[in-house]
């Protein structure tokens, strides 16, 4: 059937649980890839919130989607914001630049204002997408193909008293869920488990493990307590000159850092293999300060979460800030235009207020770059540097860059 163009506009409502199908059916063509493995379908789809996910019908077919998961994201100081978790969002090619995705993006702010959730945030097919919607890439991740017979390792004192053993993943997944529980309010950008979501870690169909092995996990232990856990895979490969299998890495995350680094020589040391591709770590994650030659490990950056402050005042005051700061905020927000005009963030590492004020405004930006500086992973500073942040009172940039920084690094520990 040929579009001609000119129908009534499609009707956008929430998805029904009966055309769930219809609706991931849309997503998955939009993406153009292939099925799905029936294990990965019925996760998503049980995570599904119905009510916060918009389908577009034109008759009975669906040709628009985009859905909102109820989060909650740690943001600098540790507190657990709720935040809208955007995914699934797709328009079909025969609907394509008309407009379905702005109405979507309209429809679901409104909504997730409506439903008192002071975030968005969203990762990015394309990072061209979400800008003009006020999405700012806000955290980054390291990935990394390591050479790991020459970036050589070393590790600190304690690491030969973490005991390590290989687990069932799934048997081992409670113990493994403790420790990323308590790393969850120790750095912004993690997001708390909702039930249903630890399965994520554990999805493993044989479609996508592309030659390599089932997945594999490796408990850390200390006096008997689990202190970390890897989970990975192993594709073993002959050469001319012998084994160079090459480990992947799918998660890692320890309470200490000898337990970091007793998983880490643990992967650099798998027999039979001689590389190790870990994607989607933190900036700052350690292993890049164990290695003698970090150059051997191609390390490489890129954009991650994309952070919408929905409402700014509320948004500025759920974090806390590093050094105390007293600045009036003037943000242009044409896509939320509540969020337009001037507001006074006063804060420190305790807690913060931020409230709309006359006074004069110190610095001027838009909703986007205040996204991008949320989590404290990309400085106000760089952003004036690019022109995308204007200082009115000399020192405020300074002042502000300094108080909104994060330590550790913001980061995203998986998507959605
Ligand atoms: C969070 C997530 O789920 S990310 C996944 C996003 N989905 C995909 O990438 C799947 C494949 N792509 C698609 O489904 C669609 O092309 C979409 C969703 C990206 C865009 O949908 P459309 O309905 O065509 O967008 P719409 O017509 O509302 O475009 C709005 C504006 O964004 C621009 N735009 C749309 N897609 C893109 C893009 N991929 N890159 C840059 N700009 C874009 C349009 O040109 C338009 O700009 P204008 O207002 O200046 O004219």
């Amino acid at each position: 059937m040929v579009d001609d163009h000119t129908g009534p506009a499609p009707e956008l409502r929430s998805l029904l649980p009966d055309e769930w199908d219809s609706a991931y059916g849309t997503l998955l063509r939009a993406f153009g890839g292939p099925p799905e493995a029936e294990e990965e379908r019925q996760l998503w789809r049980d995570l599904t919130e119905f009510g916060r996910f918009l389908a577009a019908w034109d008759g009975d077919r669906c040709v628009a989607s985009a859905g909102a998961f109820s989060f909650r994201l740690t943001v600098p100081g540790g507190a657990s914001v709720p935040a809208a978790g955007v995914t699934m969002v797709s328009v079909a090619a025969t609907h394509r630049r008309r407009g379905l995705l702005t109405s979507m993006m309209r429809r679901q702010l409104d909504d997730i204002r409506s439903w008192g959730e002071p975030l968005a945030v969203l990762t990015a097919s394309e990072p061209a997408i979400y800008g003009r919607f006020g999405y700012g890439a806000a955290t980054f991740q390291l990935d990394a193909e390591i050479d790991t017979v020459r970036a050589g390792l070393t590790v600190p004192d304690g690491t030969d008293d973490v005991r390590l053993r290989y687990a069932d993943p799934a048997e081992a997944l409670d113990a493994c869920e403790a420790v990323y529980a308590r790393l969850v309010p120790g750095r912004p950008g993690m997001l708390a488990r909702r039930p249903g979501w630890e399965r994520l870690g554990l999805l493993d169909p044989e479609s996508t493990r592309g030659g390599a092995s089932a997945l594999q996990c490796v408990v850390a232990e200390r006096d008997g307590a689990t202190v970390g856990y890897a989970r990975f895979r192993v594709k073993p490969s002959w050469g001319p000159e012998g084994p160079n299998g090459q480990v992947t890495l799918s998660a890692l995350e320890a309470l200490d850092p000898a337990a970091g680094a007793a998983l880490w020589r643990f992967l650099f040391d798998l027999d039979l293999t001689s590389s190790l591709l870990a994607r989607g770590r933190p900036v700052d994650d350690a292993w890049q300060y164990l290695v003698r030659d970090v150059r051997r490990c191609r390390p490489a950056l890129r954009d991650a979460l994309y952070v919408r402050p929905v409402e700014v005042g509320a948004a500025l005051a759920a974090r806390t800030y590093r050094t105390p700061v007293d600045v009036v905020l003037e943000v242009e927000d044409a896509f939320c235009p509540w969020n337009e005009g001037r507001r006074r963030l006063s804060g420190d590492a305790k807690g913060a207020t931020c409230e709309p004020t006359r006074d004069p405004a110190d610095l001027a930006l838009s909703a986007r770059e205040l996204g991008a500086a949320y989590l404290g992973g990309v400085s106000l500073t760089a952003l004036a540097a690019a022109g995308r942040v204007r200082e009115l009172r000399p020192g405020a940039l300074a002042e502000a860059t300094s108080a909104f920084g994060s330590d550790p690094a913001p980061w995203l520990p998986h998507g959605f």
